[in-house]
Formats: C-alpha cells, sequence, structure tokens
C-alpha cells in the first residue's frame, strides 16, 4: 500500500515562506466521509476528498465490501451507498495500511455485521494498541480477537446483536469515541460516551448530517441504533494538521507571510493555532465561515518572535497529531518550551517524542523527552551535511516537521524514510516548494 524505499528529503537552509496554498482535505473528515455515505442509503457526492493512502484504505476496504464508489477524481468520489445492513463480507483481510483511524473506526462500524472480516495493518500500525476499543467493543457484545499484545490483526467475528453501552473513556481519544457510536448505529437502546476532556467532533456532526440525531450532553455524545442514514453532499476543508507544518514553518522564516486557504478550524482542532498564539506568532484568521457543517477559514500567518511556553493540559487532545510541528517552532523559541500529559504521542505512527526528541538532538538542539512530554530549549538549528541523515521512522508527520526545520538551519538537511507523507499529505514536495521551501526529494 505504502511505499517501502527509503525516500528522503533534502532542504536547503534558509528561506521564507510566501504566496497562498491549498493544503489537501482533512484526514479524519475524509475517513468518515466514506464511512458514513457507505452505509447510508442512496447516493452521496464529496468535494475535497484526501487522496492520501490513509483515507484511500478505508475507500478501498468499503468497495471490498460490495460498494459502489465513483472515484477519486480530483477530490471528488460519488458513493452509492448500501444502508446500515447492506455491506458484504470481503473476499480477504482488510488491509489499512498504516492508518490508525481506520482500523479502529472500522472496529466499530464491522463489530454488529453479519459476516467475519479481519484488519491488518503494516509495521506500525501493527504495534499500535487496539484494546481501546475491543475492550468497549466487547462490552457491548462484539467478538473481535487482538494478539496476545492487543495489536492488529483485529479479526471480527458476527455476532448475533450488540447491546448499547454507557462507556467513560479512558484516554481522551475521538477514534475510540467514533468506533464506539459507529457500533451504536448497530446496537440495542443508546450508546453514549463520556470524553474526559474534548475531543475532535466529526463523527457527530457528520452523522447529524446524514440525518442521524446525535445527541450532546455535556461531556457525553449519544445516539440510539437501529436509525438511518440518508446520502448526502459534502465538502471537506483543508487539513488543519497538513496547514500545521505550514503555520510553525511560516512563524519561524524570517521574510514570511503565507495565506492558506480554506483550512478548518473546528474548536476540537485548534490546538496549534492557541499553542503558536502562546508562543507569539502572529496568526489571522480571515473570512470565517461554514463549509460542509464544519467551520473554516483563510488562515494568514506571518514570521514572528517566539518565545517557550509551558504548553497548557487542556490544549493536548487538541493538537494531538501537530505536536511534531510545534516542537520545531518551540526549537526556534526563546527559552524553554514544556509538554507533558500527551504520553498518547508514544503510541501514534511512532514513539513522537522520542523520535521528535532524536532528530531535535541530532539538529544540535537540547531536548528531553519525559515520561509524557518533552522540554525543549530553543536554539540555533545546526545541519546533518556530512553526517547521517535525520530518521524520520516512516512517520509522515515527523517526516514533515524536519523538512521545516530546514528553514532555519545552518547547512542542509537530510531526513530518511519519508515514503509515508503519502499517507496524509499527497503533493507535500511540490506545495512546499511552491512556496519558497528548497526541498527534493530522491531515492523513491
Ligand atoms: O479520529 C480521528 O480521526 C483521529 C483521532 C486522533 O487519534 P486518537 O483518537 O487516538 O487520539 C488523531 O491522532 C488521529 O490522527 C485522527
Ligand atoms: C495519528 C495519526 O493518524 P492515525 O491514528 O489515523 O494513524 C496522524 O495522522 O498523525
Amino acid at each position: 500500500m505504502t511505499a517501502v524505499t527509503d525516500l528522503r528529503f533534502q532542504i536547503a537552509p534558509g528561506g521564507a515562506l510566501r504566496g497562498r496554498l491549498r493544503v489537501p482535505g482533512d484526514k479524519s473528515i475524509s475517513h468518515r466521509s466514506i464511512m458514513l455515505s457507505a452505509i447510508a442509503e442512496g447516493e452521496s457526492r464529496i468535494a475535497g476528498f484526501l487522496e492520501g493512502a490513509d483515507a484511500l484504505a478505508t475507500l478501498t476496504a468499503f468497495r471490498r465490501m460490495g460498494v459502489e464508489i465513483d472515484g477519486p477524481d480530483a477530490g471528488r468520489v460519488r458513493v452509492h451507498g448500501v444502508g446500515l445492513r447492506g455491506l458484504r463480507a470481503p473476499d480477504g483481510p482488510l488491509d489499512m495500511g498504516n492508518s490508525g483511524t481506520s482500523m479502529r473506526l472500522l472496529a466499530g462500524l464491522l463489530a454488529g455485521q453479519s459476516f467475519p472480516v479481519t484488519l491488518t495493518g503494516d509495521a506500525s500500525l501493527s504495534r499500535r494498541p487496539m484494546r481501546r476499543v475491543t475492550e468497549p467493543l466487547a462490552l457491548m457484545g462484539a467478538h473481535i480477537g487482538t494478539t496476545a499484545d492487543g495489536t492488529a490483526p483485529l479479526v471480527i467475528e458476527p455476532v448475533p446483536h450488540l447491546t448499547g453501552i454507557d462507556y467513560r473513556l479512558t484516554v481522551p481519544s475521538a477514534q475510540v469515541k467514533s468506533s464506539l457510536l459507529l457500533a451504536g448505529l448497530y446496537a440495542g437502546g443508546e450508546t453514549g460516551v463520556t470524553e474526559p476532556a474534548p475531543t475532535r467532533d466529526h463523527t457527530e456532526r457528520m452523522l447529524t448530517a446524514f440525518g442521524y440525531p446525535v445527541r450532546r450532553q455535556g461531556a457525553r455524545a449519544c445516539l440510539n441504533g437501529g436509525g438511518r442514514l440518508r446520502g448526502c453532499q459534502l465538502q471537506i476543508p483543508a487539513d488543519i494538521s497538513s496547514a500545521a507544518f505550514f503555520l510553525a514553518g511560516a512563524s519561524i522564516a524570517p521574510g514570511s507571510d503565507l495565506l492558506l486557504e480554506e483550512v478548518g478550524i473546528n474548536p476540537t482542532r485548534v490546538g496549534v493555532i492557541n499553542i503558536l498564539r502562546g508562543m507569539g506568532a502572529d496568526i489571522e484568521l480571515l473570512d470565517r465561515r461554514t463549509l460542509g457543517g464544519e467551520p473554516v477559514a483563510d488562515i494568514r500567518v506571518r514570521t514572528a518572535r517566539l518565545k517557550g511556553i509551558r504548553i497548557p493540559v487542556d490544549q493536548v487532545p487538541l493538537a494531538i497529531d501537530e505536536f511534531p510541528a510545534i516542537f520545531i517552532a518551540a526549537a526556534c523559541a526563546e527559552g524553554e518550551t514544556i509538554l507533558t500529559g500527551a504520553e498518547e504521542l508514544r503510541v501514534k505512527e511512532s514513539d513522537r517524542i522520542q523520535v521528535m526528541a532524536d532528530g531535535l538532538t541530532r539538529l544540535g538542539i537540547l531536548a528531553e523527552p519525559l515520561p509524557d512530554g518533552i522540554r525543549i530549549v530553543g536554539g540555533e538549528f545546526g545541519s546533518t551535511a556530512g553526517g547521517e541523515p535525520i530518521d524520520a521512522h516512516s512517520d509522515h508527520r515527523i517526516a514533515m516537521s524536519f523538512a521545516i526545520a530546514g528553514l532555519r538551519a545552518s547547512g542542509s538537511v537530510t531526513i530518511r524514510d519519508c515514503a509515508n507523507v503519502e499517507t496524509s499529505f499527497p503533493g507535500f514536495v511540490e506545495l512546499a516548494a511552491g512556496v519558497g521551501l528548497g526541498i527534493e526529494a530522491s531515492g523513491a
């Protein structure tokens, strides 16, 4: 599914980010757009779909379960929904590639089907914890096997019925919340999920767009099983998680002035803006509007003098995927930045605390990993010229974060194992080069 060769990025030092660009469609919303339109009744039309490997893994999975899907063609997808009970057994295991969202959400959506199905993933996904979904799904009556370590493959056996539960999440996770709500569509009675802190609410918003009632009572989201989703039209905003590299990059590169178009600014996703602003970033939200049930804005970002901060713990779930980019900004800030309460970063596509600390250290920055975060002391980036490249460990967000670090490096920066950038941000190299990053890819 994803390339396994060693794709390298070479970054020429210096430069500014200037101009305007639209980063690709939101990954979280793209996954959900396929899942919900597949089990809706009638046709759905999606625009702005992310044609990256993760969202395509979700799309392929539904095709293999008998859903007719036209596209994607320049972000346009037409899905001929089969209704809640219309999916068919695939002819073999479904490969979720690198995508935690696909695996965890599909575990819930498929737990109540009348056929068996196995979900597999690549080496990284096969290391990630799955009990956080399989255990609560078992409380609903699901039969899902994992390895002894609680990892994929997930072997889902059909069960006569699921029963709604009232579940309090132990980790703030939109993937777990969504998995349970999707299983709840197939369950008797009410399924309720209470979160310890707000997490992205795209599933709840999109269910509502498909005409499925979801209730929100404070920190609890709930729905009743057995309803119907009706096909609809969806427009997907640009992904704030992809915009994050440019928010950090333009903030640190002298002379930058960049406009990021039509970026999703859902309040459950804007931690990166809040944190960078807390560090002194110059970020303006222009022309706020609503697109497909989600708030969006054009974002203008200009160079700023950043200062280190203690990152507020309540911002952690709101910026969970953006920390690698935030760490690069912290490394260019005056003084010390401290992050705690973010142990989740250790179980993403890579251990993002250790891998970022290693790369920052390689560039001469004092970066001390903590069990649940990191301490970074701002300084001057060196370079990797004449030495070992920085290792992205197949993690897309690590690769793109060190690419923007090149804007402030003293010499060239080489990053290895970058092929998985394709999972969330196809076209990154061209888009970034187009606004001023001196980036070249080689060795694919
Ligand atoms: O629901 C989603 O689409 C996502 C939720 C987050 O994961 P967790 O729920 O594990 O925090 C995030 O890291 C991931 O990239 C996408
Ligand atoms: C953690 C991420 O995604 P997923 O969990 O879907 O693999 C991510 O995109 O940073």
